[in-house]
């Protein structure tokens, strides 16, 4: 790991009344890593990852993104901090009254008058790199496939080349083929970018094959984090019974 992670959890803690969600997570993700976050549901993954976007304040602990710590910033800093940030949504989240290219562009003009077609120019752009050609470009996002409407909302992300990529369960929905095609450009897509990736996943394949390493979320705390090839061996009987998906274990 390099001397400054990209990304450093350090104690971090949320409470929603009596619900410890998060109770002292501390993970250091290095530049261009690529790393997978599992848990069971309700484990707090989502709450990590707003705290980490700012769209929850932690009531403990630290983040900092390049060394910054972030927890305490201004709403003007933390909009300098978010520049960073790609986020891929669960279920894609595009807006159906736009077209796709428009879609795509969006946090590039972020409601400011730009050239339709430099815009258009740059969504081909991203489409190309998520293997969807110029016949799309006008076309409305619920005219797609699903799978089709995933690469669109992963152009979406990448296309304003951030430096950090969040993805929330990019692989749910898809049949087992399609969830293996998103698996490959996501992969590709921070390799080619040099970004650093933090995946929200439930799907083990998923967090496999992407993954550089893989941390596991339980009772408010990362109780594993190893290499992906370690995650069926990993000697944790949490981690061993979560990603067999058995219902006898240690988890309840
Ligand atoms: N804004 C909020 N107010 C109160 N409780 C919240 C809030 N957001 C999340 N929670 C609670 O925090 C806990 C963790 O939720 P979270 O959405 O992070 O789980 P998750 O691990 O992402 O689950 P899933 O895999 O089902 O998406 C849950 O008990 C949830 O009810």
């Amino acid at each position: 790991m390099s001397a400054v992670p990209k990304i450093e959890l350090d104690g971090l803690s949320k409470a929603f009344g009596a619900n410890r969600v998060l109770d002292g997570v501390s993970l250091a993700i290095a530049p261009g890593e690529s790393l997978t976050v599992i848990g069971q549901s309700g484990s707090g993954k989502s709450v990590m990852l707003k705290c980490i976007l700012g769209l929850i304040r932690p009531d403990a602990g630290s983040i900092r993104i390049d060394g910054e710590d972030i927890t305490r910033l201004s709403e003007r800093d933390m909009a300098r901090v978010r520049a960073k940030f790609g986020m891929l949504f669960q279920g894609g989240a595009l807006f159906d009254s736009l077209p796709v290219w428009r879609n795509v562009t969006f946090a590039l003009t972020r409601g400011r008058n730009r050239s339709a077609a430099r815009m258009k120019a740059i969504a081909e752009e991203n489409l190309e790199k998520v293997g969807l050609g110029r016949q799309v470009l006008n076309l409305r996002p619920s005219e797609l496939s699903g799978g089709m409407q995933k690469r669109v909302a992963l152009a979406r992300a990448i296309a304003p080349r951030p430096e950090i990529i969040f993805f929330d369960e990019p692989t749910t929905g898809l049949d087992p083929i399609r969830a293996d095609v998103i698996n490959d450009l996501i992969t590709s897509l921070v390799e080619d970018l040099g970004a650093t990736a933090v995946t929200i996943t439930h799907d083990m394949a998923s967090a496999r094959k992407i993954a550089h390493r893989v941390a596991m979320l339980y009772q408010g705390e990362i109780i594993w984090c190893g290499p992906r090839d370690q995650l069926y061996e990993s000697g944790n009987p949490y981690v061993d019974q979560f990603v067999q998906g058995r219902a006898d274990g240690p988890i309840r």
